[in-house]
């Protein structure tokens, strides 16, 4: 398991504030970062992956996530893909200095999962969205990573894709992998081990989702009410979607 340790994060361009004294410490698991359009999300991706100066410090293990790349896999949100590449071509992009050569088969695997084999030998320009984002994760996971970072893995996805991609990083959390996913879909931080809520480059809250969550603290970040599915569950929604029917 890679410990993901963050201290007085900050990060600011041509004197904008887009990341503010942010700390805290992932020991395991799959932490999602949620928060609204321009909270900073991204961009602290971006930073635990080693590919932005900051202020403050970043460890992985104890080391910074430079030294770290090897083991890092990320998928930015909005990948700038070769058209005309086949899926196998991204996937071998993605492992230019392979860990080993067992990528492939890992990569076939993941793709087997979605039933999507098929996209090894297709070029990219004949995929869907959905499938693009499948085949992305696919390649990500072929390279066997210890930290596995995510940009939106479920945008693009029906709702059984997107369960199914939470149940793999439910299950690669299990097996010792660290991920960190940005995301929009809130109501899927129920499964998460810890959420960090982003807003306006600020962290508002940090832990597992039953101490980190609330109607109130939702409603604040997003600026409209959000309610709590039930009282089970720490899973949440607009409160438009519940009430047409709790009457
Ligand atoms: N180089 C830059 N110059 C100016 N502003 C920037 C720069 N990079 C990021 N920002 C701003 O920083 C803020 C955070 O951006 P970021 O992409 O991290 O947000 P996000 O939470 O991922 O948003 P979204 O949910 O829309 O993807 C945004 O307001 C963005 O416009």
């Amino acid at each position: 398991m890679v410990s993901v340790a963050v201290k007085n994060l900050s990060y600011e361009v041509n004197g904008v504030h887009i990341l503010n004294d942010i700390s805290f410490t992932h020991s395991s698991g799959l932490l999602m970062i949620i928060g609204p359009n321009g909270a900073g999300k991204t961009t602290l991706l971006r930073a635990l992956a080693g590919l932005v100066k900051f202020r403050g410090s970043v460890e992985l293990d104890g080391v910074r996530p430079e030294e770290y790349r090897r083991y890092i896999s990320y998928v930015p949100a909005q990948p700038s893909l070769d058209l005309m590449a086949r899926g196998l071509d991204v996937a071998l992009a993605m492992n230019y200095r392979p860990p080993d050569g067992l990528w492939r088969e890992r990569f076939l695997e993941v793709l087997g999962r979605f039933g999507l084999g098929g996209l090894a030998n297709r070029p990219v320009i004949s995929m869907s969205s959905g499938e693009q984002r499948l085949l992305l994760l696919a390649a990500a996971l072929s390279r066997d990573p210890r930290l596995l970072i995510l940009d939106e893995p479920t945008a693009f996805l029906d709702v059984t894709n997107r369960t199914k991609v939470i149940e793999l990083l439910q299950e690669l959390a299990g097996d010792g992998v660290s991920v960190v996913v940005a995301t929009h879909d809130i109501e899927y931080t129920a499964v998460a081990d810890n959420v960090a809520v982003l807003k306006s480059g600020r962290l508002v809250s940090f832990g597992p989702p039953r101490e980190a969550l609330s109607e109130e603290l939702l409603s604040d970040v997003y600026g409209i009410s959000i309610r709590r599915v039930d009282r089970n569950t720490p899973s949440y929604m607009p409160e438009l979607l519940l009430k047409r029917f709790s009457k």
